[in-house]
């Protein structure tokens, strides 16, 4: 290779290059762009002009459909040309900005030449189309940038393992089209590009990692093989911004065969999903489908149910006192697990041995089809049939029935009585009904055409109430369920509580999952839309329960779970989650675990360490900041006042996004309430879907996974955070903080923070104004 090639003139030089045939590809594409939509405009414009419409003969009807079917495949065909175009067009925008961040030069084994390799977001070929400027960072051949430092290296292509040499690894800072930077690894002992990444402020909105991505992180991105792939991350790791490249990765893999509608991305909140919302279009890839576990849950129930949300539940509990809130735990903890799987698979036997609950059929006020009469049908059934089949059975059968009754009520007096009641419109369409059936039709054969009209249209509920299962009473026997569980203390108190909020067609969130299993198990899973890639984020907070349906709803997709065992604050709700090792030991699960943590400075991550609940190992960046600040609040200053001196000390000290951090709602509410009059401070509730950069006040387990420039924990006293499950609160709260953490307590601070050693954080007892 040409060593003139190493030197940073020749970057400069080429990253000009590069810029120009962007341009050019850039200008062709409009010119194309514009002719295929002037094309697209008039081809639905004369779409009929050139098919010659005639239906007199068999023959002319299928030709005229032919020419109809053939000119609307040019149509769709242009359509997608330009929608391609469009995709293109976006792509040569974003590389314009930033057209690679990273070369490698790559000698393969056995060849003589020496490649250059420039990576990008996506991938550039010369003006001849005949060799590429950039390689897409999704490029087996790009793996070796993530993976490796000069020296020997290997990469899997489709086929098979390729081994070579790398001899140069190299970065660059390019921001408007503009080189800000050039790293060659062998120089630089630190990664430059991550430092300045990381040291940037908080955004709102989470940005792509393509650049900066760890060899560890690379690690989970490219996995492949298990079904079933667990993610174990430290606080700040890079696991939701893993997740999104991964899914990048798979979706640009996997072309052919998975769509970004076939990808299912469950999120802690709503908040958090327009947080990430930008990353994968920044990639050029489409949004996907993502949702809250609780709007999945919420959308596969009963209508007429209110889905209590996971927050409620851990409001609820917050409210208790220790000893009460270990006993609804208990009860929790059996709800959330595999084990009242199997309660409910026992239940659901015994009903198909004996009977469903049935409703009536009713119909115009009166009893159509008795449940006693479905129950014998149902009864009648062969034993060993699935439920949902004897459910399928039983519809057809009801729906027969429903036929033959339609039969004697069409020559009814009442559906006379309704014919009268029809409009000129009706009437009408029923003659021209009546004459295109007969060539002369008489009164009778409308009167016939009107009859029918109204039978059908006032079954039609009925019907579809008999399609929709509508007949077979699910919650009234997952409430007997619920009633007759048998168990300790803890259950039988829950019970009491449970079966007065579903009478009201409440359901607390640690039954709702399960009804959902429950009713599918009956009448058959709903499963809408295909599946095949689901990624959990803080997968942390799921159950048991939770994930076993999930896998049971979609046994042929593929999953990756993300989460960190520290921040399982909903270990309110289950001791066991699948995240942890000893559940993640199945069959065709792979477990990763990520330990070095980039959000925090050192000093925080340091900090944070002490109060971790679990012995997962978490390695700081080294990224340096000042020590987080722990304040006492003595009588002569109100928290008010503390916490206006310390947001105005944040703002002086230039942090644009700073989150005042509590407990629970109630406690961000009291706090707003002190502050909105004197700062511009906006309160995160459950129903926030975004936020702004400035002042926030949010609650603990509504700032998962996001990051903020400053956070100030409005209050760590020792009456706040004490039971064993604040911890894990504390931790998910303070690790939140990128670059600033500010802690205030009055009296005692927590237990937690209690054993700190002191040079790990500044102490002050009193804040002057
Ligand atoms: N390789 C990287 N390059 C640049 N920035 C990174 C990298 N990895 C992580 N980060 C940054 O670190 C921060 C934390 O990342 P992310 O939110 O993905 O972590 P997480 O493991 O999901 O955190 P948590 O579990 O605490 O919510 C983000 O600002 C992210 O952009």
């Amino acid at each position: 290779m040409d060593k003139q090639n190493n030197n940073h003139e020749f970057e400069y030089q080429r990253l000009e290059k590069v810029l120009d045939i962007i341009e050019k590809k850039q200008n062709a594409l409009k010119e194309q762009s514009s002719k295929v939509k002037e094309d697209v405009v008039e081809l639905r414009k004369t779409f009929w002009d050139d098919i010659t419409v005639n239906m007199d003969e068999m023959d002319d009807i299928i030709e005229t459909q032919e020419s109809i079917k053939q000119q609307s495949n040019i149509l769709a065909q242009k359509e997608r040309h330009y929608g391609k175009n469009y995709q293109r067009m976006n792509q040569l925008e974003r590389l314009k900005n930033q057209p690679y961040f990273g070369r490698i030069d790559f000698q393969e084994e056995g060849s003589e030449d020496i490649e250059q390799i420039y990576i990008g977001t996506s991938s550039l070929m010369d003006e001849e189309e005949k060799d590429f400027l950039i390689y897409d960072w999704r490029a087996p051949i790009s793996g070796i940038y993530y993976d490796y430092a000069p020296g020997p290296v290997e990469y899997r292509s489709q086929e098979e393992t390729v081994h070579g040499e790398m001899s140069l690894k190299r970065q660059f800072m390019i921001r408007n089209g503009k080189m800000k930077g050039i790293f060659d690894t062998s120089v630089t002992i630190i990664d430059e590009m991550l430092q300045e990444s990381l040291s940037q402020a908080a955004d709102t909105q989470m940005k792509s990692i393509v650049s900066t991505i760890q060899q560890e992180q690379n690690a989970v991105i490219r996995h492949r093989g298990s079904k079933v792939l667990v993610v174990q991350g430290a606080a700040g790791s890079g696991k939701t911004s893993a997740a999104l490249q991964r899914i990048a990765y798979l979706l640009y893999h996997h072309r052919t065969n998975l769509t970004a509608n076939q990808v299912l991305l469950l999120s802690p909140n709503d908040l958090f999903t327009s947080y990430v919302a930008n990353v994968l279009p920044e990639l050029g890839e489409e949004p996907v489908n993502q949702q809250t576990f609780h709007q999945f849950v919420s959308n596969g129930t009963d209508k007429a149910l209110h889905v209590d949300s996971p927050f409620t539940q851990i409001e609820k509990l917050m409210r208790l006192e220790e000893k009460e809130q270990q006993t609804q735990l208990e009860a929790i903890q059996h709800f959330s697990s595999t084990a009242f799987m199997e309660d409910i698979n026992q239940h659901l036997e015994k009903l198909n041995r004996t009977n469903l609950t049935f409703r009536s059929i009713r119909f115009r006020n009166e009893l159509l089809i008795d449940k006693k009469e479905i129950e014998n049908y149902f009864a009648s059934l062969e034993k060993d049939m699935r439920l949902p089949n004897k459910m399928e059975q039983l519809r057809n059968w009801l729906l027969q029935r429903i036929r033959e009754i339609q039969k004697e009520e069409i020559k009814k007096d009442w559906v006379l009585d309704q014919i009268q009641l029809l409009s000129k419109d009706d009437y009408m369409k029923a003659y021209h009904e009546a004459e295109s059936e007969q060539e002369e039709s008489s009164i009778q054969d409308e009167e016939k055409v009107l009859r029918e009209k109204i039978i059908r249209k006032t079954f039609a509920p009925l019907q579809k109430m008999i399609r929709q299962n509508r007949f077979v009473n699910t919650f009234k026997m997952y409430m007997d369920l619920i009633a007759e569980l048998n168990g300790n203390d803890a259950i039988q108190r829950y019970k009491v509580e449970a079966i007065r909020l579903l009478r009201k067609k409440q359901i607390p969130w640690e039954l709702a999952t399960a009804y959902n299993f429950f009713k599918g198990e009956i009448i058959g899973h709903e499963v809408t839309r295909p599946v095949h890639l689901i990624v959990i984020d803080e997968a942390q907070d799921y159950t048991p329960f939770q994930f076993a349906y999930l896998k049971h709803l979609y046994p042929y997709a593929s999953f990756t779970l993300l989460g960190d065992v520290n921040q399982a604050i909903y270990s309110y709700a289950s001791k066991e989650n699948p995240i942890q090792e000893k559940i993640s030991h199945e069959d065709s699960t792979e477990r990763i675990v990520l330990t070095k943590s980039y959000r925090s400075t050192k000093q925080i991550s340091d900090f944070t360490s002490y109060f971790s609940p679990s012995d997962e190992p978490v390695e700081p960046f080294n990224r340096s900041g000042v020590l987080p600040e722990v304040i006492r609040l003595t009588k002569s200053i109100s928290e008010k006042d503390a916490l206006l001196y310390k947001i105005e000390e944040k703002q002086q000290e230039g942090y644009e996004t700073i989150a005042i951090i509590a407990k629970t709602a109630a406690g961000c509410d009291d706090i707003y309430r002190k502050l909105h009059k004197e700062v511009d401070i906006k309160q995160i509730n459950e129903d926030s879907k975004t936020y702004q950069k400035g002042i926030v006040v949010v609650p603990v387990y509504l700032a998962k996974g996001i990051e903020f420039d400053a956070v100030i924990l409005a209050d760590a006293s020792d009456e706040v955070y004490s039971y064993a499950a604040d911890r894990y609160l504390l931790y998910t709260a303070c690790t939140r903080a990128m670059h600033d953490l500010t802690i205030l307590f009055s009296n005692e601070m927590s237990p937690f923070l209690s054993k700190i050693p002191n040079e790990k954080y500044r102490y002050s007892t009193i804040v002057e104004r």
